[in-house]
């Protein structure tokens, strides 16, 4: 997937004319103008780092603040991230994704344009340095999680032709200066051709946050970004990591640990404990709830998009009642393996001898260490 190709098809002279009628749409910078803004892309202005890149804040000649991911090496594989993302950055608008100001490609420089988002991740805020500051209130999460949700519901069921994350995580939900969440990074993102089900690809993702079916098998689709939403919405309102240490050598899938209290609705023992008892316990039960049947095992299973932006706004008593009756949700007794989907299934549990094709990126997954998946 050449990004010659990718931006000539997505630069039709439709896009063309749409790009004069909307300001809101990207354009093409010169690297000297994005040299200026970022101030040579110096240190200070080093807002994080990524697996293909360095991501700086810069100011335009107009005042407005942008966000420039220089891409690290010159690469095949960083060619395509920044082809994709371009190409689907551009074609997707909606309240809740990160928009696309533009980009630059001029010799071996390849830079991606965003709005800045003041702030910063959601990782940042739960596990990273804004962890002190504990801005992140109850209703804060519960708009978080509506809005991340709604964000990647566009992407399965309005945008066209349909969009698969890949790489749902808490890094890759930014939050604007109201804490609106944008969810962000579409370098790894599919295309899904009409009437597909799914694709088969090489995996990529992040430790903690893929989809078993999608692990093993590499069967990407909708369903694996509902998993690592589920993951997401457990992490936001236990403030856990995906995988904790619960002693050196052993370590706990956040599911394994929440499923149980679930189970025993024991809801309020995975409440952030930062959250200092405040919170609404019907949204904190849904939230729960709504995580744990979205990071089931079995995909089809699963909720869609929709369902889980219909259940976590909570309009429907009847569907409420209907999740919380879930079979999984019934006292478990003993169980073979401490997955999320009963005693009769122990599909989540990724061991050793599992087929190794994840491919490796910084800080993400290789399949010997998805058996940390497992407690
Ligand atoms: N538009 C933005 N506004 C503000 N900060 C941003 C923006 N985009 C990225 N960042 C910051 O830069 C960091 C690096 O982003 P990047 O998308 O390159 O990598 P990542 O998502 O953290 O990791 P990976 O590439 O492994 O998925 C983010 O964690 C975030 O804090």
């Amino acid at each position: 997937m050449a990004f010659c190709s990718l931006l000539c098809c997505g630069m039709t002279s439709n896009r063309r004319e749409h790009r004069k009628k909307s300001s809101t749409t990207w354009r093409v910078f010169s690297l000297k103008e994005l040299h200026s803004a970022t101030n040579s892309f110096n240190y200070d202005n080093k807002l994080g780092e990524g697996g293909f890149g360095s991501v700086y804040w810069g100011q335009l000649w107009d005042g407005s603040q942008i966000a420039v991911k220089r891409l690290r090496v010159w690469s095949n594989k960083a060619e395509t991230e920044f082809a994709v993302e371009v190409e689907i950055l551009g074609r997707v608008r909606h309240k809740n994704l990160l928009t696309l100001r533009g980009y630059c490609a001029e010799g071996q420089e390849r830079l991606i344009v965003y709005e800045y988002m003041p702030n910063l991740s959601l990782l940042s805020h739960l596990h990273g340095r804004h962890l002190a500051e504990c801005v992140l209130d109850w209703g804060r999460r519960m708009s978080i999680a509506i809005g991340s949700a709604e964000g990647i519901a566009y992407l399965h069921h309005h945008a066209t032709p349909h969009i698969i994350h890949r790489d749902i995580k808490a890094s890759n939900v930014l939050l604007d200066s109201d804490f609106q969440a944008r969810v962000a990074d579409f370098g790894f993102a599919k295309l899904i051709p009409d009437g597909a089900s799914h694709v088969t690809t090489k995996v990529k993702g992040t430790l903690g946050y893929l989809a078993p079916e999608y692990a093993m098998l590499g069967k990407a689709s909708e369903s694996c970004d509902v998993y690592s939403f589920g993951i997401l919405l457990l992490e936001l309102g236990s403030g856990k990591k995906p995988i904790e240490m619960r002693s050196p050598a052993v370590k706990q899938a956040i599911t394994d640990w929440a499923l149980p209290l679930a189970r025993e609705r024991r809801f309020g023992a995975i409440a952030d404990p930062r959250l200092n008892g405040n919170y609404e316990e019907a949204e904190l039960k849904r939230v729960v709830l709504v995580a744990l049947i979205c990071a089931q095992s079995k995909p089809e299973k699963r909720p869609t998009m929709l369902e889980v932006v219909d259940l976590l706004k909570g309009e429907s008593k009847e569907k409420l009642s209907n999740l919380e009756n879930d079979e999984m949700f019934r006292p478990e007794p003993t169980m073979s393996c401490q997955g999320v989907s009963g005693p009769d299934d122990n599909s989540d549990c990724i061991t050793e001898e599992t087929d190794s094709r994840v491919d490796v990126k910084q800080g993400t997954y290789s399949l010997p260490e998805a058996a940390a998946h497992i407690s």
